[in-house]
């Protein structure tokens, strides 16, 4: 891919809080707009990648390309291309939806009629005109996203970094959420999101999967699916309890976890069958191989140690 092409590229990004690597090594290279993913349990490094990633955060090794610019010594200069939603939305809650939407206007200089035009279209953009008086402290969840996006983006950023931006609002608004953030990715927008929510990060062009700050596996979530080193295994019937704790026991099961009325288990592909492996635990159970989720993924890449 030329570098005309790539929006946001890291090589061996590293940072350090004391004796721990809270971003450990980390590469990546994202296309103009796509939407990428951060997936990654708390304290992954999903924030602190972030931060090092908009110049927030000096890295104590490696380098980042913005947009086809080196980030050190030009923090200033790219803040002008870069949006950034934070995990708290970042509002002011004492101001009203207007009164933040123009504050956030005046550090990014967007001003005089450029700046009301831009504040009109993005009201009706997120459903907030008739809220423009509101303070933005009494808004819902779902109210504040929509007001934190509309700050984010007030200056047409060519680059939007978001920090987990769903974890306070409920399906529904997330959905309708996403919907927006694709609307912006096809009008061109390079689009850095993190989460801990696998639905959403398979809505994702691509994804990293972080633990400890390294990164896991990248890749599109059909072609991580695909290429997953671990079979999957589904088992149904009774005593299911019983089954994932003996299974459990046996080297090559990497995890295994109740979802609903079947048991999922996730074999290593070091062995041959992993059908045959699983039957001797099994008495009257229907017992099968099953396509890999994203999940699955997660899972068989954090070796299993973020699930009961
Ligand atoms: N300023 C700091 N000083 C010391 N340690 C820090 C600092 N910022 C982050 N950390 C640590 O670095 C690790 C990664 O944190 P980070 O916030 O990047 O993770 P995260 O994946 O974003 O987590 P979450 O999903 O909870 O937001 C954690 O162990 C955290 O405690």
């Amino acid at each position: 891919m030329s570098q005309a092409a790539i929006a946001l590229q890291a090589q061996g990004l590293t940072k350090r809080f004391g004796k721990l690597t809270a971003v450990d090594n980390l590469s990546l290279s994202i296309p103009r707009g796509a939407i990428y993913g951060f997936l990654g349990p708390n304290g992954s490094g999903k924030s602190t990648a972030i931060r090092l990633l908009t110049g927030l955060l000096i890295a104590d090794e490696g380098g980042v390309t913005v947009l086809g610019q080196s980030l050190a010594g030009h923090e200033e200069a790219l803040k002008s291309r870069i949006g950034y939603m934070t995990q708290k939305f970042s509002l002011f809650e004492n101001l009203t939806v207007l009164e933040n939407l123009r504050f956030v206007a005046a550090i990014y200089c967007v001003k005089g009629a450029q700046a009301k035009q831009r504040i009109e279209q993005l009201l009706v953009l997120y459903g907030l005109a008739h809220r423009q008086h509101q303070l933005a402290g009494t808004m819902s969840g779902g109210q504040k996203q929509r007001l934190a996006l509309a700050c984010a983006t007030i200056h047409q950023p060519e680059l939007l970094f978001l920090d987990e931006p769903t974890s306070a609002v409920d399906p529904e608004n997330r959905r309708d959420f996403w919907e927006r953030l694709f609307d912006l990715s096809a009008a061109g927008t390079t689009i850095l999101v993190s989460t801990h929510y696998m639905d959403e990060a398979e809505r994702c062009h691509s994804l990293a999967i972080l633990e400890h700050g390294i990164k896991r596996a990248d890749g599109a979530p059909r072609e991580l699916m695909q290429s997953m080193s671990a079979y999957v295994v589904e088992i149904s019937g009774e005593s299911l309890r019983q089954v994932k704790q003996q299974v459990s026991a046996l080297p090559q099961v990497i995890s295994a976890a109740q979802v609903g009325n079947h048991l999922r288990v996730l074999v290593t592909k070091s062995v041959a069958d992993a059908v045959s492996l699983l039957v001797p635990f099994c008495d009257n159970h229907d017992i099968g191989l099953v396509r890999p989720s994203l999940e699955d993924v997660f899972v068989s890449c954090t070796g299993g140690r973020h699930v009961g």
